[in-house]
């Protein structure tokens, strides 16, 4: 096979997705619960419209997987919502006892978040913080190994540019940036003959802010960029090999 995916239907992503999820170590039940809780509560709900917004069962799998081979000290995420990836990095860092921060600017969605992670106990390592991203992101200090971005798309480079200019990426560590695709409108208006009509407007715009972005992340000299078609899209950076060392 040539291509780097599959030429996936509606019907035939639901049966691989599924599929890979019981191929894979099986999702811890609190995140499973999580998960369900925001697709049944979120749905149609008077101000929290956008289960969507959440990562998938699958996707929580690799990052607990993720975050077990990296073994990070410390993990940054730029978008809490209701806390399924940041209880994904805290189950993937029991070992390595991972401080993690989260930062998300929605006061209801952190709200939400903190009450569950009291009654889980998981509020000894998982720092939530309130606010714009660029604000909080300049205040932070210290490094990180593992740093997910999963907020406003159309802020990631800066998010990228603050991260750098701050040394806020370890010298090993790894960004991972989602939702790179766009539902697949990253590489064209007419990708995506699926997606539901009302959400076209939106992830064409999306898909628009991200083709720039994209090309800003390949271009930017500090880092080694790899994009991969998994999920909605994903983007791996790390420090260009020596960068860090030579600066130091
Ligand atoms: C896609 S959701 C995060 C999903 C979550 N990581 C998960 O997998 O369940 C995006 C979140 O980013 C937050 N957000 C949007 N703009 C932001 C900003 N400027 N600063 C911080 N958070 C922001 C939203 O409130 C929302 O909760």
């Amino acid at each position: 096979m040539l291509e780097s995916v599959l030429p996936f239907s509606p019907d035939l992503a639901k049966k691989v997705s599924e599929y890979c999820e019981r191929h894979s170590e099986a999702l811890p039940r609190q995140l499973h619960d999580r998960w369900e809780w925001t697709t049944g509560h979120y749905r149609g709900a008077e101000i929290y419209t956008n289960a969507e917004m959440m990562s998938s069962k699958l996707q929580g799998q690799w990052m607990i997987w993720m975050a077990q081979w990296i073994a990070p000290k410390r993990v940054l995420e730029i978008g809490t919502f209701t806390g399924f990836s940041a209880l994904a990095w805290y189950e993937g860092t029991k070992a390595s006892g991972a401080e993690i921060v989260t930062l998300d600017v929605t006061h209801e969605f952190l709200e939400a978040t903190a009450k569950l992670f009291k009654e889980l106990g998981v509020d000894d390592r998982i720092i939530l913080v309130e606010g714009p991203a660029a604000k909080t992101l300049s205040t932070l200090e210290g490094e990180f190994d593992l740093i997910f971005f999963d907020a406003d798309k159309e802020n990631q480079k800066r998010y990228l540019d603050l991260i750098l200019e701050q040394r806020l990426l370890s010298p090993k560590g790894v960004i991972l940036v989602d939702n790179v695709l766009a539902r697949g409108l990253t590489t064209g208006k007419d990708s995506n003959p699926h997606l539901e009509p009302s959400w076209r407007p939106f992830f064409e715009a999306a898909g628009e802010t991200q083709r720039k972005t994209n090309q800003d992340f390949l271009e930017d000299p500090r880092v080694d960029t790899l994009m991969l078609p998994v999920f909605d899209g994903v983007t791996q950076m790390k420090w260009k090999e020596g960068l860090p060392a030579k600066r130091g």
